[in-house]
């Protein structure tokens, strides 16, 4: 099927911003030995503006669904498009400018332990070759927009779980990106951070109407936040839907408790 059938409508009507067609990742060597299959022709359309949540056991291929969205993890089939681009065409180049529309955040916040929290933030806006004044707007920006400016000066290692998110979410919002992709962001804090870091995402998707995928195992991440839902195993997502009043169905949430109750066994 081609792309350009499906690529702007979904079936809620809204616009299509992410689309992966029949994306399929394996791991392992290439001429001799078992391959494992780790996404397995997964076709997904993420809507602009939605806050879309992947769920699964461990092991599901979650992260690397969302590593693909990026093309972190080229797909050896399918085609991932993102904003009607398809990046699975396009050469270093053109590919290192598209990324500069997607932010990513990740479980262990990945900060620059011998930068300053400013250091970090503006480390993007280095790379992209943003002129030093506007890269000094920028980041105070964003960090005023996580409610970490004060700690401007600081170094990671003097910021709790919660700040040092922030800090690697202000640093995703420095490219001033059109997609967040969120890989178990909160799976490293407490359920009171959770909240905080939560509210920050939510914030990001209604003020700056950034697009956010959030890769977890959480199931009140996904209905505290999520606007749709897409429940993954064994590479394959299962089903996708919208959350409704903020819970998923009783029929989906027995299905996630009985991989989870798996994954406990293994
Ligand atoms: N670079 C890699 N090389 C080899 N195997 C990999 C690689 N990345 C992931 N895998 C394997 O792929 C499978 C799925 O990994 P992935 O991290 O995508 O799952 P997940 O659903 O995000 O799991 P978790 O919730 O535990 O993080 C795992 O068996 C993992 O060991």
């Amino acid at each position: 099927m081609s792309c350009a059938s499906f690529l702007y409508v979904n079936i809620e009507g809204g616009v299509g911003l992410i689309s992966l067609d029949h994306v399929s990742k394996s791991f392992g060597p290439k001429k001799h030995g078992e391959r494992l299959t780790v996404v397995d022709n997964v076709s997904l359309h993420i809507e602009q503006g939605s806050i879309h949540g992947i769920i699964g056991a461990s092991g599901a291929g979650k992260s690397t669904l969302l590593r693909t969205m990026n093309l972190l993890e080229r797909p050896e089939e399918g085609q991932v498009y993102i904003g009607g681009q398809e990046l699975t065409m396009m050469r270093e180049r053109e590919l290192r400018e598209a990324r500069r529309k997607i932010g990513m955040i990740f479980q262990h916040f990945n900060l620059i332990g011998n930068r300053t929290v400013e250091g970090n933030v503006a480390i993007p806006l280095e790379l992209a070759g943003v002129k030093k004044d506007e890269r000094i707007a920028r980041v105070h920006e964003y960090l005023r927009f996580v409610g970490l400016e004060d700690k401007a000066k600081q170094y990671p290692a003097q910021l709790s779980g919660g700040q040092k998110q922030r800090v690697a979410i202000a640093r995703a919002l420095a490219n001033e990106p059109q997609v967040l992709l969120c890989d178990e962001p909160t799976s490293a804090l407490d359920p009171k951070t959770t909240s905080g870091v939560l509210e920050v995402l939510r914030h990001v998707n209604e003020a700056l109407k950034i697009t956010i995928v959030i890769v977890t195992h959480e199931v009140p991440v996904v209905e505290r936040l999520c606007t749709a839902v897409s429940f993954m195993d064994s590479g394959r997502i299962v089903r996708t839907l919208p959350i409704r009043e903020g819970s998923l169905p009783p029929d989906m949430l027995a299905w996630y408790e009985e991989q989870e109750a798996g994954d406990d066994e293994r």
